[in-house]
């Protein structure tokens, strides 16, 4: 069976760059590179690579990625070695996270290219606060998962950019997936969809998770956001990777 992708330095041990990485190669600041289950929305359960980048233009408090958020950290990697690594794994998704994916937009659209005529299928997941991709862009033609953070509550400087409504309504293709723990947030969602013109139909319920939740809590908790997410007529995305140990 194939070992899971851990980095990229199996990379430099194990291959060498391509001839066709030159030093004028687009690159991206890259913080890690794995194989999992996505664990989220749309896609959830779908074997996938995940492109985790640096960098980030919010500062959410309940971040569970902050190791990603300063544009410093990672390493530059040229697009051609991200494809060698993804071409090992053989996933049947490629996701693109970060931080704030659609900050390094220039090189993410260069990476879409190579690995749309290559025939994978990409996901991004993004804040969106910066537009949506517009026809004519590589990753016009990728699936989007855009996580607001301007509801249920405020997260300062978060304000979701309206080119992603008229996106999903365009392409079918952008997922809006919304943090809840209570009622409340379900019920300020429901308020925010509908103002916005949101298709219903794209909006997933995910549960706001805390740093080291016990097994019971995180089950107990999948639980109530379920129950609300229908009880509101909306679909509801677990956090699959936490509830079965995986990254
Ligand atoms: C780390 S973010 C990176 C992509 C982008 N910055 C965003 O926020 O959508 C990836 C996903 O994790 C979610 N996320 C981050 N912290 C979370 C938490 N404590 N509980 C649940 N989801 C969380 C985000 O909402 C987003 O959907
Ligand atoms: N398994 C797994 N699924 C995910 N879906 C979105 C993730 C992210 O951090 O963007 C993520 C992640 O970090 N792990
Ligand atoms: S926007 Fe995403 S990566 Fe940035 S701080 Fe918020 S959850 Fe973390
Ligand atoms: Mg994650």
């Amino acid at each position: 069976m194939r070992r899971a992708t851990r980095g990229w330095s199996s990379l430099s041990k194990s291959a060498r760059p391509p001839s066709s990485v030159s030093s004028t190669s687009p690159r991206l600041r890259v913080v890690e590179i794995f194989t999992s289950l996505q664990g989220e929305g749309p896609f959830t359960g779908t074997r996938s690579v995940f492109v985790r980048l640096a960098g980030c233009d919010l500062r959410c408090p309940f971040c569970d990625t902050t190791y990603s958020l300063d544009p410093r950290t990672g390493k530059p990697i040229a697009i051609e070695e991200i494809a060698i690594i993804v071409e090992r794994a053989r996933p049947s998704l490629v996701v693109i996270t970060g931080g704030e994916p659609l900050l390094q937009r220039r090189g993410v659209n260069e990476l879409a290219r190579l690995l749309t005529e290559q025939g994978y299928r990409m996901q991004l997941e993004t804040n969106g606060t910066l537009p949506a991709p517009r026809p004519g862009e590589p990753l016009y033609a990728v699936h989007h998962v855009v996580s607001p953070k301007d509801v249920p509550v405020a997260v300062e400087g978060a304000r979701l950019h309206p080119s992603w409504v008229e996106a999903s309504r365009a392409t079918g293709r952008v997922w809006f997936k919304f943090l809840a723990s209570t009622r409340e947030h379900v019920e300020a969602i429901a308020v925010y969809v509908k103002e916005k013109g949101i298709p219903r139909d794209h909006v997933y319920i995910m549960p706001l998770t805390r740093d080291g939740m016990s097994m019971d809590e995180l089950l107990k908790l999948h639980q109530q956001v379920a129950k609300l997410a229908l009880d509101y007529g909306f679909n509801f995305s677990p956090r699959l990777h936490l509830l079965l140990g995986l990254r």
